[in-house]
């Protein structure tokens, strides 16, 4: 399904429940599968988690994770430990060309017994279930945080724990800290010290409930929304100042994009700051917040502003190479980009093309960055289904904030 985005008005107001982090709740299913007393409030609805939750509860050796970055690396780490289990664990076209070697190597290391279905390197994996017995194992941290946080997940459940060395420069760090949290909250003996993580054996005696926080992320939509307006007050929830998620890094991002953030009780207030004098280039490392750069650089277009953003290596391997598809999207707009294998580039844009229709590329964060626009320009978005990855009701919430959503 496509559909035709256009501003009903350019002073937003309006208030939006998001649905829960899918990155807190996806380690929180692999958690609750090893240690059942564990109970989740305000999960994600997302399909990535949806799928998570069915294959940890199907009876069945085929698993298709689609799409789900997260749910294929921690499910691979999970039924590797499963003894007794085998698996075929496979996902999407795209799913298998992301790389997943580091991990089943690291695996391995310890003993597990995956072996590739197909090309060496890359799902679909047949995965027997085995105890680990071994306790240490190294690991390149530069490609993924992914595989770093799926090791971190059984690593309670192996009878010594684990320690991985990480090697290299670390990549997307707060996800790994946000699973060093969970762990740490459920009561467990874990550590990040220098590049090294210790986690210890553990067993859970009582129940233990977590509240998921909303989803940062998703959040990033209703701030390019604030930035492209011309005046606005919203209010999102469940969000607080301590968050586990690092892209609560928006507070700071947007900040000189004109979005001025207050926090609620248990929510964000989100205005427009007219008094900001707009940087002529915004520059930013989005190491740690990759999954920020598609949203960020389309407020950057749409206010008509260049950017320079680095740290993006990672895009390359995500739903679709995030690098190309902004590249091919942006010209499409009149936008001159120049993209490297981990930075980009967008001079100054002052007249947008109309009607121009943005190919989403089975990447949720393709269509919803690009959603915000409509307050510049009117603009298709094809497939615009896409967006249940992460933000099921993503197209109701734009609605609810000033932007007209028509399917064509
Ligand atoms: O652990 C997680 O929940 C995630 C880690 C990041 O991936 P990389 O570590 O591969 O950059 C991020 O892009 C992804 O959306 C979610
Ligand atoms: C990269 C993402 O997800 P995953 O890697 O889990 O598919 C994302 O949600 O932007």
């Amino acid at each position: 399904m496509n559909i035709r985005l256009s501003a009903k008005s350019k002073n937003i107001a309006g208030k939006w429940q998001v649905t829960g982090s899918k990155s807190e709740t996806n380690r929180l299913l692999i958690l609750q599968a090893l240690f059942p007393q564990i109970e989740i409030e305000n999960s994600s609805n997302s399909d990535d988690s949806q799928v998570l939750q069915k294959a940890l509860s199907s009876q069945e050796g085929l698993i298709d994770i689609h799409h789900a970055g997260t749910a294929m690396r921690f499910l691979t780490a999970y039924f590797s430990v499963q003894e007794g289990q085998n698996t075929i664990l496979t996902g999407s076209k795209r799913m298998q060309e992301r790389p997943i070697k580091l991990l089943v190597d690291a695996l391995r290391n310890l003993g597990a017994e995956i072996k590739y279905q197909q090309e060496e390197g890359y799902p679909p994996l047949e995965i027997t279930g085995k105890k680990l017995i071994k306790d240490k194992v190294r690991l390149a941290a530069n490609v993924s945080s992914q595989y770093i946080s799926a090791l971190m997940l059984i690593a309670p459940s192996l009878e010594k724990g684990l320690e991985i060395q990480l090697q290299g420069k670390i990549t997307s760090t707060p996800y790994i800290l946000m699973t060093l949290s969970l762990l740490k909250e459920l009561g467990i003996n874990a550590s990040l010290e220098e590049n090294i993580i210790k986690i210890a054996p553990f067993q859970l005696q009582q129940q233990k409930k977590f509240v998921v926080e909303s989803d940062w992320s998703s959040a990033s939509y209703f701030y390019s929304l604030v930035a492209l307006s011309d005046s606005a007050k919203i209010e999102i929830s469940s969000y607080k100042k301590e968050s586990l998620q690092g892209d609560s890094s928006l507070v700071k991002l947007y900040e000189s994009l004109g979005v001025k953030t207050t926090f609620l009780e248990n929510s964000i207030q989100l205005e427009k700051d007219n008094s900001v004098e707009l940087p002529k280039i915004y520059r930013a490392d989005l190491t740690s917040s990759p999954d920020l750069a598609q949203t960020i650089v389309v407020s950057c277009l749409g206010l008509g502003i260049g950017c320079e953003l680095i740290g993006l290596h990672t895009l390359k391997i995500k739903e679709t190479d995030r690098l190309v598809a902004l590249y091919d999207e942006l010209t499409k707009f009149g936008a001159h980009v120049d993209i490297t294998n981990d930075s980009l580039k967008l001079y100054p844009c002052v007249r947008l093309t109309e009607n121009v229709l943005v190919a989403t590329y089975n990447d949720h964060r393709m269509a919803m960055a690009f959603a915000p626009l409509a307050l510049k320009t009117n603009l298709q978005i094809e497939d615009a289904g896409v967006v249940s990855k992460s933000f099921p009701d993503f197209w109701e919430a734009i609605e609810n904030f000033q932007i007209q959503v028509e399917k064509v």
